[in-house]
């Protein structure tokens, strides 16, 4: 975990100037109208200048080797917080990820299978895309009871939700518990008889390009009857003056969800904001956005970022779990990220 520090070379702002005021001025206004404007602008400074530096920053030049990180109060340069780990995915890699996946042959490691999706969703809105990846069978049968062993070896919490940076349970927007795997040390390339937990990873480095000192650690999740995940983004902003962000949850560029079983009614990973396409859904009564049936050993894999700004949110990767209806759902989220896990860092001794 990096020390939180200010980049180098970052200074306070030389010159002020205020929008709001240079437009009020160059379009005939009512004095309160001037007045008001003037007012809110001085508060927002006020309110800037009230928390500690670097609540208020000038606005640098964005290139591909100088990532932006925001999350609405802060911008650092990402290698500040990850010791000059170079980011995952540069602009363009994400689609280059998803041509891969649908129009070459991605083989299994293991026993040399085609891996090839089963479904494709792809989204194209104000240039910014969306895309989702069904891989049935993706797992097999002895690698699903593998994950299952080992979430209730480690055992199922109520999972934890970070709230305004913070981490709550009992958050009403997630009913369901989960549990965190221990980390996967670095493997050996060569055995395809390793065992099951590994055989997956390895699998998911294969589709992905992107190994595990890059992946969170594994998390299964378990809903009961009646159980859910509200609407959420699994990528939290970066940021450094949330220290727990930078451990957790920032910068999941891509959602892996294994389904560890199938489920008969409800369950479903819906996508809100995500047209559904009617050509895929002949059911009328089932809600008009982009869903899937969780079915035991399908792979489900969405990016959580944008194309051409991989340190931003793609707002359309917002998904919930619907509430089961029957039955217990299982899950397996593996979570790819931009930068190596700060943990892994640490344990593995791969910062500076
Ligand atoms: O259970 C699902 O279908 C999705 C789970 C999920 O979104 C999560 O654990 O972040
Ligand atoms: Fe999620």
């Amino acid at each position: 975990m990096a020390k939180q520090r200010k980049p180098s070379g970052a200074t306070k702002p030389s010159g002020w100037s205020v929008p709001g005021v240079a437009w009020a001025k160059s379009v005939s206004l009512t004095e309160f109208q001037r007045g008001f404007l003037t007012g809110a602008a001085l508060c927002a400074l006020a309110a800037a200048a009230a928390a500690s530096w670097p609540a208020v920053v000038t606005k640098r030049q964005r290139n591909a080797t100088e990532p932006r990180i925001d999350d609405g109060s802060v911008e650092v340069e990402a290698d500040m917080v990850y010791r000059g780990a170079q980011p995952t995915w540069r602009p363009g890699d994400q689609n280059a990820l998803y041509r891969r996946l649908t129009a070459e042959e991605v083989l299994d490691p293991g026993d040399g299978r085609v891996l090839k999706p089963t479904s494709i969703v792809d989204r194209i809105q104000h240039f910014r895309s969306f895309w989702a990846l069904e891989f049935e069978r993706f797992a097999d049968e002895e690698e699903v009871e593998a994950l299952l062993s080992a979430g209730e070896a480690v055992g199922f919490k109520q999972s934890a939700i970070r709230n305004r940076g913070t981490l709550a349970s009992n958050d009403t927007r997630r009913t369901s518990t989960s549990a965190f795997l221990p980390e996967r040390k670095p493997g050996g390339r060569s055995s395809a008889d390793a065992d099951p937990i590994e055989r997956f990873v390895r699998r998911v480095e294969e589709i992905t390009g992107i190994t595990r000192e890059r992946h969170e650690r594994m998390q299964v999740v378990r809903y009961e009857a009646g159980q859910f995940y509200r609407p959420h983004h699994d990528s939290s902003p970066f940021s450094i003056n949330r220290s727990v962000h930078n451990r957790v949850g920032a910068g999941r560029i891509l959602t892996a969800f294994l389904y560890l079983s199938d489920v008969a009614e409800g369950g479903r990973t819906r996508f809100p904001k995500v047209p559904d396409d009617a050509a895929r859904t002949k059911k009328p009564a089932r809600a008009p956005f982009l869903s899937f049936q969780p079915r035991r050993g399908t792979l489900l894999l969405w990016p959580n970022a944008l194309d051409d700004d991989p340190w931003t949110n793609n707002a359309f990767a917002e998904h919930e779990a619907m509430a089961v209806d029957e039955g217990v759902k299982y899950g397996a989220n593996l979570w790819l990220l931009q930068y190596p896990d700060a943990l892994v860092i640490k344990s593995w001794g791969l910062g500076k």
